[in-house]
């Protein structure tokens, strides 16, 4: 495999490609970002290592002249956590989006230069997925015209909060709007400062600090925070209030579209009417930020974001591949781990979902292109749509990923394990992706609400009308498979899936590697799950959520899977041989899916028991399935290595003894061993002091 042309490709073409080679060329040199050691650190030192880092990169845009786009680059190459990225994503995009005019005269140029720094404070110790409940209240007191800003109870303290802890001067504070006749308003934005600017102490009235460590020890070097407001007064100015707003006299003035909503560059901000903060809606500001995160070049280029996914499969596919154990074959070695079906059955397919999604990140940035270019002219059609699709690919992508990090862990034995092998550590940070912005769980709610509202626009609340035609012509991706239930003759009946005229997969092998015939099936199982979600809404069985949330989700993918596969032909700058590479790939994920959905696929009938009255013969109709799994991955298997280097990483980004470039995994692991602290005296203190020494002598 010619893997440097793909690497062009996956990284978003040439120029974001030598862009991000000469900013490693930069950062792997410099001091600021070495990551010799850091095992040993304390919580408090990677906190302070992490700002020193943001303060060298910040340096070095100055110095070498980055653009703000070379910047955002340098972040993402930063495999850290940092407090950095929630002033970045979370604060500064709805500061300047919903911020009064006014505001962003004052302070949209100190935000941009990081002269006040930034954090997003809406989850509080009592509640999180339920925002209509947030206790902390903004009452206006229009005799002096101020907010008075209040954390009523313990369970209202602000917790979570990234950023907030050490380094934030300022928050956009998540608080319930008070009138002064007592009328609550429910949640609204308010800009609040937290810190002084000359001595960085906390302002009068405000309690806070770091919420301490996190599971595994992840994301150490950010400062999630609390903070309680001991009635803080804030300028009338200072609420959020490009939409909503308060009058002087304290009359509360409506956004002016029910469901208002906005788009920005890069991270997109939707802002609604407090009575809709538990609508579907409400979650879209969440979720896009977690789309942004999750799909690659979405922010612009495949290097600042997902790495940590893709970094999975390059470890544990480079270590396989050195690693060798079991009997020695003719040649005198043992066998390499990855030649093991189960090993590469394992690692190909997470390799198959890292490509998968970089090409997903691509589609969803251009439909968010479109959809920011129809919100500037008013037209906000596109909005339930992304939302839709937004809330279903973060579960899957998240869910997924994390599945997929423990899964490279494991399947890396022993060394697995240790810290050097890389893995451990993003797992730790990426493990709380499917909680914050947007829980997967209660998002998965979302991604069902917007099913059933498109089947029920299509067929009625009784399921019996009819669509039109044209209806159906103009169904979005979304919920393009739902045009499977309509029977053009008998409307509106719905197929049978024991129907013979249906489902479209036959069993036979050739069907089994047919890009199209994979796709229909996700398609079908996403219709009758959407169909059986609809009868049996007032009765929902235990699963049928996430079925439904995951069902339509992967339809949704596959459909793009398949228009992926289809460009690989009319991609000029690939080799045919890379093409068929990636056709494969992209099959196998098309396999994968399927094969992952089988109990929807025999619950609906849609598959059918092969020979079922041949006695020796398998009966198993999946087994075709598995067989062509099997074979696409022997295929695959010496494109591997092509495959992952085609991912673009160097060893300073990946930063694991196990997944090194040149395969000298055991002296790479050798040299970090001898770093640890431990081994810096042959007799430690511990014996010194007496406790190992007593221990020993007690033994004998
Ligand atoms: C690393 C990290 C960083 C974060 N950073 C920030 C930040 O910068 N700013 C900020 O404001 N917040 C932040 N958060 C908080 C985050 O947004 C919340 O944790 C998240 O919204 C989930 O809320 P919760 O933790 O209260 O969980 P809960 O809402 O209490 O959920 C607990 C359980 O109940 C289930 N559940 C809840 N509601 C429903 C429902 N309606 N239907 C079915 N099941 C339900 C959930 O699925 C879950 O299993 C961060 C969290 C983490 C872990």
């Amino acid at each position: 495999m010619a893997h440097r042309e793909l690497t062009s490709d996956v990284s978003d073409g040439k120029d974001e490609w030598e862009r991000k080679e000469r900013l490693v060329q930069v950062m792997s040199k410099d001091p600021a970002f070495d990551k010799r050691g850091r095992e040993w650190m304390t919580r408090t030192e990677k906190y302070s290592r992490g700002l020193r880092m943001i303060n060298r990169m910040y340096d070095l845009e100055n110095t070498l002249g980055w653009n703000r786009q070379d910047t955002t680059v340098a972040t993402g190459l930063l495999d850290e956590s940092l407090p950095i990225s929630l002033h970045v994503t979370a604060f500064e995009p709805v500061f300047l989006l919903q911020a009064s005019p006014e505001l962003l005269d004052r302070y949209a140029a100190l935000t941009a230069t990081r002269g006040i720094f930034g954090c997003y404070l809406q989850t509080e110790l009592g509640h999180g997925s339920n925002v209509a409940s947030l206790e902390t209240t903004a009452t206006y007191i229009p005799g002096t015209k101020e907010f008075d800003i209040h954390s009523p109870t313990l369970s209202s303290s602000k917790w979570w909060i990234g950023a907030l802890g050490k380094t934030a001067t300022h928050g956009v504070v998540q608080a319930k709007l008070i009138l002064p006749g007592g009328e609550d308003m429910g949640p609204h934005l308010f800009f609040v400062q937290l810190r002084s600017l000359e001595t960085h102490k906390l302002l009068p009235g405000i309690t806070a600090g770091d919420i301490g460590p996190k599971a595994f020890d992840g994301t150490p070097a950010n400062d999630n925070g609390f903070a309680r407001f001991n009635h803080v007064r804030i300028p009338k100015e200072h609420m959020l209030s490009k939409f909503a707003q308060v009058t002087d006299d304290g009359k509360y003035v409506k956004p002016p579209h029910a469901k208002i909503s906005y788009g920005g560059v890069g991270v997109y901000v939707f802002i609604l009417p407090t009575s809709d903060l538990t609508s579907p809606l409400f979650c879209r500001r969440r979720c896009c930020i977690s789309v942004h995160r999750w799909l690659p070049p979405l922010g612009g280029s495949q290097q600042e974001t997902n790495k940590q996914y893709n970094t999975a499969a390059v470890i544990a596919i480079r270590y396989a591949t050195v690693r060798r154990q079991g009997t020695k074959g003719h040649d005198g070695l043992e066998k390499q781990v990855i030649s093991y079906p189960s090993l590469h059955t394992r690692l190909l397919p997470i390799l198959s979902r890292a490509y998968v999604y970089i090409g997903m990140g691509r589609a969803l940035s251009r439909s968010f292109q479109t959809m920011a270019q129809r919100l500037s002219t008013g037209d906000a059609s596109l909005l339930a749509e992304l939302h839709a699709v937004t809330s279903g690919l973060k579960v899957l992508c998240t869910t997924s990923s994390v599945q997929d990090l423990e899964n490279a862990r494991r399947s890396m034995g022993g060394h697995g394990y240790g810290a050097f092998s890389g893995i451990g550590k993003v797992y730790a940070d990426m493990v709380p992706s499917v909680t914050y912005e947007g829980e997967n769980f209660v998002l998965d709610q979302q991604a069902v609400r917007a099913a059933l509202k498109a089947f029920k626009n299509l067929f009625g609340d009784d399921g019996k009308s009819r669509p039109s035609s044209s209806t159906l012509q103009n169904l979005p991706p979304s919920t393009y498979y739902l045009r499977l239930l309509i029977d053009s003759k008998e409307p509106p009946v719905l197929h049978d899936a024991s129907n013979n005229s249906h489902p479209p997969a036959s069993s036979s092998s050739s069907s089994w590697n047919d890009p199209e015939t994979l796709i229909l099936l996700l398609e079908w199982r996403a219709a009758l799950l959407v169909h059986e979600m609809a009868q049996t809404v007032e009765d929902p069985d235990a699963t049928i959520y996430q079925r439904v949330s995951k069902g339509t989700t992967e339809a949704f993918v596959a459909r793009r899977v398949g228009e992926m596969i289809s460009g690989l032909r009319a991609n000029s700058e690939l080799k045919k041989q890379d093409v068929g590479v990636l056709g494969r790939l992209y099959l196998l994920f098309l396999q994968t899916t399927v094969e992952s959905a089988l109990s929807d696929l025999l619950s609906f009938s849609l598959l059918r028991i092969q020979n079922p009255s041949r006695i020796g013969a398998s009966r198993d109709p999946t087994r075709g399935l598995r067989m062509a799994i099997a074979k696409n991955c022997l295929a695959l298997l010496p494109e591997a290595i092509g495959l992952t280097d085609a991912l673009g990483f160097s060893d300073w980004e990946l930063d694991s003894a196990l997944g090194v470039y040149d395969g000298r995994v055991y002296q790479a692991l050798w040299d970090r061993a001898q770093l640890e602290p431990l081994n810096a005296k042959e007799v430690p203190d511990a014996y010194e002091v007496g406790h190992l020494d007593s221990l020993l002598f007690a033994r004998s």
